[in-house]
């Protein structure tokens, strides 16, 4: 199915038309998002408090350039200004992770969604090449900046896994695919493109619907904040507000079950607004597809019985459904 040409509308249609009570919520108590400086020596103690209770943190002194963060929001922004029947071209095929599209989630509920996405891990070449078959100095520069930022992405999140070990009392060498094998450590990852157009009546229409991430990690920048949304018991759903600069970490629900329960992988969601056309990028840093993951052995003892039997990340996809509201076990 290919996403609506959502410039067209003025109203919202049926398909995508969400209960305003289901959209909007007023939480009333709002305690800001901790914001870690990564060259901070408090940083670990602030990780482990954060992710246990919100799952989230904000990051500054991340170390990846801001001029290369600008470039991806404007590659981002030129890939979804293009005409609906070109982006088509580049449709995510049946079965395969990678392209242009709806959301993974979107089929497990009754409404579409106010967004589209585009996923690649590494070069996006293949698709994007159907994007600009024209154009080959743009279809150049739109990998090189997708494959700069992962570059970035990859380090960062080799250096937030090992901060969210030490703050779990752990270190690279208690996560077994971790030890370097050839130079280089087994893990995944993948990069998602969100496009949220303006809408028309954005009380009524989801961004992105409620789920939890099935990364280890996630690190998302968004380019205008406001949208992104945590939801806390009791509470409701929490506005997560970026500051200039930082950028947003998620717990994913592989950290949540190598935790043993820990670390909260949060049930997040993104809501739309009818003055910007937002975009979002999520990096996922995943484990390899064929190791089985469970709660890491130094966090099990006869007071902490292990909570979840170890699963791998492509038996845990296929079994994954996002109406789940808590990462639990698939089977
Ligand atoms: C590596 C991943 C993580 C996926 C599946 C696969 C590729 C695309 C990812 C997303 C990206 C957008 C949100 C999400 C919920 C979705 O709809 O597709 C994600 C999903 C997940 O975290 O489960
Ligand atoms: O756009 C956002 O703020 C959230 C994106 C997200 O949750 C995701 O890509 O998994
Ligand atoms: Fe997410």
């Amino acid at each position: 199915m290919v996403p609506l040409d959502f410039k067209s509308l003025h109203t919202i249609p049926d398909s995508h038309e969400w209960n305003k009570s289901t959209v909007v919520d007023d939480p009333n108590t709002i305690e800001p998002i901790p914001v870690v400086d990564l060259n901070d020596p408090n940083a670990v103690s602030l990780i482990r408090h954060s992710c246990e209770k919100w799952g989230v943190i904000l990051i500054i002194n991340h170390g990846v350039p801001m001029d290369i963060v600008k470039e991806l929001e404007l590659q981002t922004y030129e890939l979804f200004s293009l005409p609906s029947e070109t982006k088509a071209r580049a449709l995510r095929s049946e079965g395969s992770l990678f392209g242009y599209g709806l959301h993974r989630v979107a089929p497990f509920f009754p409404k579409l969604l106010w967004s589209e996405g585009f996923t690649m891990s590494g070069s996006p070449m293949e698709h994007a090449a159907k994007l600009w078959p024209h154009q080959p100095d743009q279809l150049t520069n739109f990998c090189a900046v997708m494959e700069e930022y992962q570059k970035e992405m990859k380090k960062l999140s080799g250096k937030l896994m090992e901060l969210m070990l030490e703050s779990l009392g752990l270190t690279l060498e208690d996560v077994e695919w971790f030890k370097p094998k050839n130079g280089t450590d087994r893990a995944q990852s993948m990069l998602q493109l969100n496009s949220y157009p303006t809408c028309p009546d954005p009380d009524r229409a989801m961004g992105l619907a409620p789920h939890t991430d099935s990364s280890i990690l996630t690190i998302l920048h968004q380019s205008i904040s406001g949208g992104l949304q945590i939801h806390e018991d009791g509470i409701g759903w929490i506005p997560v507000h970026s500051v200039p600069g930082s950028l947003v970490v998620n717990v994913g629900d592989f950290l949540h079950i190598l935790s043993n329960g820990q670390y909260k992988s949060p049930y997040h969601r993104a809501i739309v607004n009818n003055t910007h056309h937002r975009i979002s990028v999520a990096f996922f840093y995943v484990p390899p597809s064929d190791v089985k993951n469970g709660p890491l052995k130094k966090l099990i003892d006869d007071d902490h019985p292990p909570l979840y039997t170890p699963v791998t990340w492509a038996e845990y996809l296929q079994k994954k459904s996002y109406l789940d509201v808590k990462p639990k076990q698939a089977y």
